[in-house]
C-alpha cells in the first residue's frame, strides 16, 4: 500500500494530536510529512521526535530559537506564518489536515486549494469568512475538499452514492451545550469553568466556548451551505443532546438517511484522510443490545442568540460572515480572560455587526481588512 504523505496543520491542537493518534494506528498507511504549533514547542518537539517529519513549523516567531537548539537534523524548522502557507502547499503532500483554529486557518486553506491540494477540513472558519471565493477554486473538482467537522463528515457519508438534485434538507444535530436547559437568568453568572465543561466532547478552548453559546451550530449552518453547496433553505438545526447521531439528511422521497456512533473525532478525521475508502478503526462502538434514548428538541434562539446573529450574517452575505467571525473570536477570548460575561459575546458581535459596513465585494483583501477592523472594534465594544 501507497503511505498518503499528510500535513497537519495545528498538530498540537485536539484535532492535531487525535490524527496523530490515527497514524500511530495505522503507520503503514500515513507518513507525517510537516506539522505545526503556534507557541507550543515543547509539544512540537515531542511529536517530531516520535514522528520524524521532514517539515516541522512553529507560527510563533518567539520560540524558533528553542526548537532550533533541538530540532534533529533530519527535520527542516520553518518559522512564521508565511511558511505555514509553503507547508500548506508542499509539493510532496497528499493531503492537508487544516486544523488550525479562527481565522489563521483561513489563508492555508486558499493556498493548499490554489496549489491543487486534496484539503482536510477541520477548520470551519475558513468557509465562514471565505466559503464563496473557496466555492470558486473547487468548482471543478469539489472531491478537494473534505468536511472533518463530525457533522458535515456525517452529511458526506449519508450522501455517498446519493444523488445531489434528491436532497430535501440538511439537519444538523446539536448537543445544546452546557447550557441547554439553563434559563436566562441562570445564564448572567456562567463562569468559564462552566462554559468548558461540553457534556459530550472535549476539544480545544475556542470551539467549546462556541458550543457552549450555540455559535458552533451557527458556523456550522454557514459550514454546511458552502460545503455541500446547499440554499439556507434546505438546511436545520435540531439540539440532540446524546451527540450519537451526528446529521442527517432527508431526501425529496421522504427517506432520511442519519450517521451515528459513539462521540469522537477520530471517525472524521480517519474518513476525511481516507475518503473514500472506509478503513478499520480502534474506536468505541454502541451497544444496541443495551437501552439508551435518542431525543430532539428544536433550537432555542432566544437563550442562544449567537445562533441568530450566525444566521442573519450569511443572510446578509457579503462580509458580514467575516465580521462575524472575527468578532466572535475576540468576544471568545475576552470571555476566556474574564474581561466579559457570557452573555456579552452576543452583545460584542451584534454591536461589530451593526457598526461595520460589510457591503463591500468579496476579495482576499477586502476579507483580511475587515477582519482586522472587526477585531479591533470587538476589543472596545
Ligand atoms: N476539537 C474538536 O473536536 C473539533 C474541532 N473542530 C474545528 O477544528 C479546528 C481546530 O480545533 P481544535 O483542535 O479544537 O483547536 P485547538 O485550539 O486545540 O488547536 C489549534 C491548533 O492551531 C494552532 N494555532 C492556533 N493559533 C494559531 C495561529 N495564529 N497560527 C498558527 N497556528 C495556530 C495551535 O497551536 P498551539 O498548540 O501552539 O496553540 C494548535 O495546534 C477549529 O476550527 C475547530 O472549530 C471541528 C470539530 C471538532
Ligand atoms: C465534535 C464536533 O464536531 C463539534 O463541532 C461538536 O459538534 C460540538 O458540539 P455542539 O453540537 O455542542 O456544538
Ligand atoms: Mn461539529
Amino acid at each position: 500500500m501507497k503511505q498518503k504523505n499528510i500535513v497537519i496543520l495545528g498538530s498540537t491542537g485536539s484535532i492535531g494530536e487525535q490524527a496523530l493518534q490515527i497514524v500511530r494506528e495505522h503507520p503503514d498507511r500515513f507518513n507525517v510529512l510537516g506539522i505545526s504549533c503556534n507557541s507550543s514547542w515543547q509539544k512540537l518537539l515531542e511529536q517530531v521526535r516520535e514522528f520524524h517529519p521532514r517539515y516541522a513549523l512553529v507560527a510563533n516567531e518567539q520560540y524558533a530559537d528553542e526548537l532550533d537548539k533541538r530540532m534533529p537534523s533530519e527535520t527542516e524548522l520553518l518559522v512564521g506564518y508565511e511558511q505555514l502557507l509553503d507547508l500548506a502547499t508542499l509539493d510532496d503532500a497528499d493531503v492537508i489536515l487544516n486544523s488550525l483554529v479562527g481565522y489563521s486557518g483561513f489563508e492555508p486553506t486558499i493556498e493548499a486549494l490554489k496549489a491543487g491540494k486534496k484539503v482536510a477540513l477541520a477548520n470551519k472558519e475558513s468557509l465562514v469568512v471565505g466559503g464563496e471565493i473557496i466555492n470558486e477554486l473547487i468548482k471543478d473538482d469539489r472531491s478537494q475538499l473534505i468536511p472533518v467537522d463530525s457533522e458535515h463528515s456525517a452529511m458526506l457519508q449519508c450522501l455517498v452514492g446519493e444523488p445531489l438534485d434528491k436532497i430535501e434538507k440538511l439537519v444538523i444535530t446539536a448537543s445544546g451545550g452546557p447550557f441547554r436547559t439553563w434559563s436566562k437568568k441562570q445564564m448572567r453568572d456562567i463562569t468559564v469553568d462552566d462554559a468548558l465543561d461540553h457534556p459530550n466532547w472535549s476539544m480545544g478552548a475556542k470551539i467549546t466556548i462556541d458550543s457552549a453559546t450555540m455559535m458552533n451550530k451557527g458556523l456550522e449552518i454557514i459550514e454546511a451551505h458552502w460545503m455541500f453547496d446547499m440554499p439556507l433553505d434546505k438546511i436545520e438545526a435540531v439540539v440532540h443532546p446524546q451527540s450519537v447521531i451526528h446529521s442527517v439528511v432527508t431526501f425529496t422521497d421522504g427517506s432520511s438517511k442519519a450517521q451515528m456512533g459513539p462521540p469522537t473525532m477520530k471517525v472524521p478525521i480517519l474518513y476525511a484522510l481516507t475518503y473514500p475508502e472506509r478503513v478499520a478503526l480502534d474506536a468505541p462502538r454502541l451497544d444496541w443490545q443495551s437501552a439508551f434514548d435518542l431525543t430532539f428538541e428544536p433550537v432555542d434562539y432566544d437563550r442562544f442568540p449567537c445562533l441568530r446573529l450566525a444566521i442573519e450574517a450569511i443572510e446578509e452575505g457579503g462580509l458580514a460572515p467575516a465580521i462575524l467571525n472575527a468578532a466572535n473570536e475576540i468576544a471568545v477570548e475576552r470571555f476566556l480572560n474574564k474581561e466579559i460575561t457570557y452573555i456579552d459575546i452576543p452583545r460584542v458581535i451584534e454591536s461589530c455587526l451593526d457598526q461595520l459596513n460589510n457591503s463591500g465585494s468579496v476579495t482576499l483583501e477586502s476579507l483580511k481588512n475587515i477582519d482586522q477592523q472587526a477585531r479591533k472594534l470587538a476589543l472596545t465594544v
